[in-house]
């Protein structure tokens, strides 16, 4: 019966050409409230929209006679190869989507040869994770893996799981900085978000006081002991913390996910970290932010190539990557593409996802005339205004 269902699955899957198509899919096989926690995002969903539609304002500038008949869209990141430049971005809860949650998406991303960032959130251990992350049956070597991490006001919390994730062999950490309190989310308030009650969290003690769900996430990153709350801490400042956590992070290398502004890319750069992300946490947190792709080219004016700037947000095709690697980012992390394809068939639904990706990233490389990622320049890119287009960038 499994194997069928397996098979049926499958058959399903190579009906799904596009990564619209999964999004389609996706939302029978979910119940109104993980959908609308999966899809949703801050306040009347203006940043939401626009990080997909920023895409459609920039033109690709195609040249032509240039022998693509060989085409190579790898890249590396922290010394390991990867398929594409692609990984797959932090979220929360991923068996809220499917039972094998999140050790389903990094066996994928392992045999894809992607990366993998596990949210500090997630429904599985972060052991179990950087197993399944970094056991591959297909790429040679280990694999990176990124752990996300929100700090607590009880910092034994956060210690506690950087010593966790350094025992267990991550290799970097991203902190998410747009999130001192979690953005105004009308559907989480709706649908009285809640993990349901045969879900855990994976990196939390029963006894820890972290737990989520109720009125809004923001009330409920809470304590179930009122005399020791333990919530995001919105404190947070540059010159202490990025400190603080370094000295507690040992090996792991510091990323910053969650830049925006030429001048918080500055102060980055500044305090050391070791890469940062252009992120507006999939427009979940302040609405009428800027759109990711149009925040990308000043952050990376800033960086220089001093250290490696990804980003994420809205990504839905190849192309789309195409333009953001064109715009100056190293690598692209998609979010909710995976959980759709998690949510349609497990594992073999996030492969699907990613192939799609892959097989599009490729052929737009060939048919704008590029045979290595390194070629990727804003010279192939031209933006659309209202009076037509600016065909330099
Ligand atoms: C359901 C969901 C849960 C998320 N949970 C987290 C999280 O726990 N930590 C975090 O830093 N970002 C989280 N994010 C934001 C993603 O890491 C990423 O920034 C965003 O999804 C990228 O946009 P995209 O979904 O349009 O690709 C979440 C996003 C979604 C959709
Ligand atoms: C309580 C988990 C918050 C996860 C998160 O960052 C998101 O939903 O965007």
């Amino acid at each position: 019966m499994a194997s069928r269902g397996r098979d049926e699955d499958k058959k399903r899957l190579s009906e799904i050409l596009s990564i619209q198509d999964l999004r389609s899919v996706s939302h029978s096989k979910m119940d109104q409230m993980a959908r609308e926690y999966y899809d949703g995002g801050a306040g009347d969903g203006v940043t939401l929209k626009d990080n997909e539609a920023a895409y459609d304002r920039f033109i690709i500038r195609p040249r032509y006679l240039r022998d693509v008949s060989q085409c190579d869209p790898s890249t590396s990141l922290l010394d390991h190869p990867l398929t594409m430049p692609l990984g797959i971005a932090a979220a929360a809860m991923m068996k809220l989507a499917h039972p094998d949650g999140e050790s389903a998406v990094a066996r994928a991303a392992a045999d894809f040869g992607s990366v993998v960032c596990l949210s500090t959130f997630s429904t599985t251990s972060l052991e179990d994770v950087h197993k399944a992350a970094t056991t591959t049956t297909s790429m040679s070597g280990k694999r990176p893996c990124f752990l996300q991490l929100y700090i607590f006001q009880n910092r034994e919390t956060t210690i506690k799981m950087l010593n966790r994730a350094m025992k267990a062999g991550y290799d970097a950490i991203a902190l998410t900085i747009d999130s001192p309190y979690i953005g105004r989310r009308y559907n989480e308030v709706r649908n009285h978000f809640k993990l349901p009650s045969h879900l855990k969290l994976g990196n939390f003690e029963e006894n820890s006081g972290v737990k989520v769900g109720g009125e809004n996430l923001m009330e409920d990153i809470e304590s179930k002991s009122r005399k020791q709350p333990d919530r995001y801490d919105p404190s947070l400042e540059w010159d202490k913390d990025i400190q603080w956590l370094r000295s507690v992070c040992g090996n792991m290398q510091i990323w910053l996910k969650g830049i925006l502004t030429a001048e918080d890319a500055e102060l980055a750069l500044h305090h050391g970290v070791d890469g940062i992300i252009v992120s507006n946490h999939g427009g979940r947190q302040l609405d009428h932010v800027p759109s990711t792709l149009e925040a990308l080219p000043e952050v990376v004016d800033v960086i220089r190539g001093r250290i490696p700037v990804h980003v994420d947000g809205g990504i839905r095709r190849g192309s789309d990557v195409f333009k953001a690697i064109c715009l100056g980012a190293d690598l692209c992390w998609v979010g909710r593409p995976i959980l759709w394809g998690l949510a349609v068939a497990g594992q073999d639904g996030v492969r699907r996802a990613l192939d799609i990706l892959l097989e599009e990233f490729e052929l737009t490389m060939k048919l704008a005339g590029c045979t290595h990622v390194k070629q990727l320049s804003r010279r192939m890119l031209a933006k659309r205004d209202a009076m037509g287009y600016q065909s330099r960038l």
